[in-house]
Parts: structure tokens; sequence; C-alpha cells
């Protein structure tokens, strides 16, 4: 089965073209392909495939073979591989997600995709929709006792669920110990991805981040809407913020009278590979 690996800001997928390639387990392939020694390495699997209601679908797994609704990162990449591999000669397509439709646009150079901005649509926190469980409106700076620790977390949807943390130092964040004690806590019926936050300015944000599903990752794009969203709420920032991650940065820009977040990033092909699948 050919495959192509891809990274936004260093989250790194396999993606597979479906119009092509058929594949009949995606949950264990994705278990399969993700781990880095015994696999190709990756956060997860994407899945390039028709749609009735945009130009394609992006179907979406973790690295442990969960499912999600959206991949900031990973729609981006999908757009490149449209473009590139000439399955498109669009540079404004729409690929749906999780049931939703999303519009990007694609900054072409040298006829190849470089960057891409994605509309995220509307940031939801409703906690009944995120989900989350609380008897809040919504939960913002909600305190969470974790480990012992009281955090107070704010939490936003893009599709997948996100509680926001603010901390004065990402680099010290026990990430690895806490955040499966966040990803699993009883508050969060599907789990949560959570992001590490330290605010550097009202234009600038460090962020990690501790996904569902694949643990700690060089970058999250949805983790960096709800996040910039979840700064916002709390009067920290301005609407148009850069993310700083570990793996690279993300433009991240809230529209108010849309009530839509746009998320203008990077979009890069490491090789093209051949995977005996028994
Ligand atoms: N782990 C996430 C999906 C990947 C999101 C992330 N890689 C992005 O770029 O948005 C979840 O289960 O909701």
């Amino acid at each position: 089965m050919k495959f192509t690996k891809m990274h936004g800001c260093g989250n790194d997928y396999v993606y597979v073209n479906c119009f092509v390639e058929q594949v009949a387990d995606a949950p264990y392939l994705s278990r399969v392909v993700s781990d880095r020694h015994f696999g190709i390495g990756s956060d997860g699997l994407i899945l390039i495939k028709p749609s009735e209601k945009a130009d394609f679908t992006m179907d979406m797994y973790n690295a442990d073979g969960s499912n999600s609704q959206m991949c900031g990162n990973g729609i981006r990449c999908v757009a490149k591989y449209v473009y590139d591999y000439g399955l498109t000669d669009k540079k404004n397509i729409t690929v749906e997600s999780g049931g939703s439709v999303k519009y990007l646009d694609l900054n072409v150079t040298d006829g190849k995709v470089t960057e891409v901005t994605v509309n995220m649509g509307t940031p939801i926190t409703k906690p009944g929709l995120i989900p989350v469980i609380s008897d809040k409106k919504q939960v913002i700076a909600e305190p969470l006792l974790i480990d012992g620790n009281t955090y107070e977390i704010t939490c936003v949807s893009m599709g997948n669920p996100h509680a926001v943390v603010f901390v004065e130092d990402t680099k010290a964040v026990e990430i690895e110990k806490i955040g499966p004690l966040f990803e699993h806590n009883e508050i969060f019926p599907e789990r949560t991805n959570t992001e590490f936050i330290h605010v550097i300015d009202r234009k600038t944000i460090d962020m990690r981040v501790w996904e569902r599903g694949s643990g700690e990752t060089l970058a999250c794009g949805t983790g960096a809407c709800a996040s910039v969203y979840a700064c916002i709420l709390n009067g920290y920032t301005e609407d148009t913020v850069t993310v700083r991650l570990l793996g690279g940065e993300l433009k991240i820009q809230y529209d108010r009278e849309k009530h839509t977040i746009f998320m203008t990033g990077p979009a890069v092909t490491v090789f093209d590979g051949e995977l005996n699948v028994n």
C-alpha cells in the first residue's frame, strides 16, 4: 500500500490516498504505522477519501487508533497532498471532516503548496457539546484537581474537545505525568486534548499539548485555535495571535463578526513510501 509521510509544524501523520488504496481496518492500521520502532512512525493515520458534500473527505485516526472529528495540522497537509499530487488544480478547496465542511485557501509557490489558511469554523463552549461535565454555561477558568494540584481549565471544542490550562512556564510542565490524567479525567466523557499555555504578550503565546490518543505532539492545530479562543475568553490576548509550538508557529485569527476562527500554517511532504500490509 502506497503512503505519504507529511507534517504540519512537526505534527506528523501517514497519509493514504483512498481514491486508489483500500483500507480495511483503519484503527488497526493507525496503530501499526504510528509505532516509531516497528512501524513508520507518526502521530496517526489520515485517509483521503471522496465526499458527497465537499471536494474531499479527511478521515483521521490518532496513534492509539481512535478516530477524531477534526485535525488542524492534518487538514492543511490534505490540501497540500491533493494539489501537489494532482487530485485538484483548485487553490480554494473544501474538505469534509467529522461531518462538517471546512474551507481552505492554498498558497502555492513553484507549483507546490507551502502554506494553507483554514476556516476552522465556530469555537464551541457549550459543555454538553464539547463534551465536558459541568453545571456552568461555559467552562472558563474552572478549577480541576489533578494529581493533588488545582488547575484552572477553559474548555473549547473545534469539533474535538480541548481543555486549556494557563501556566507560568510550559517547559516546567510534567506533561508525561499529568497529560494522561487530564485526558482520562471523568469530566471528559470522550477524553480530551489538553493545551498548556504561557501568554508571552497580547499577540503571542507559547503552547505545549498532550493530545487525546497520541500523547505529546509537536503541534496541534485545533488545539492552537482552542487555546487562542480561551485566551480571548480570559482577556489575555487580542484576536490575532501567533502560537509558538515545539514544532513551529501557527497564526490564529478570531473574526468576531463571523464568530469564526482562521488558522494559517505550513504543510510539508517528507517522503513517499510503500507499506507491506499483510
Ligand atoms: N488528537 C486529536 C486529533 C488530532 C488533532 C491535532 N493533531 C490537530 O492538528 O488539530 C483528537 O483526538 O481530538
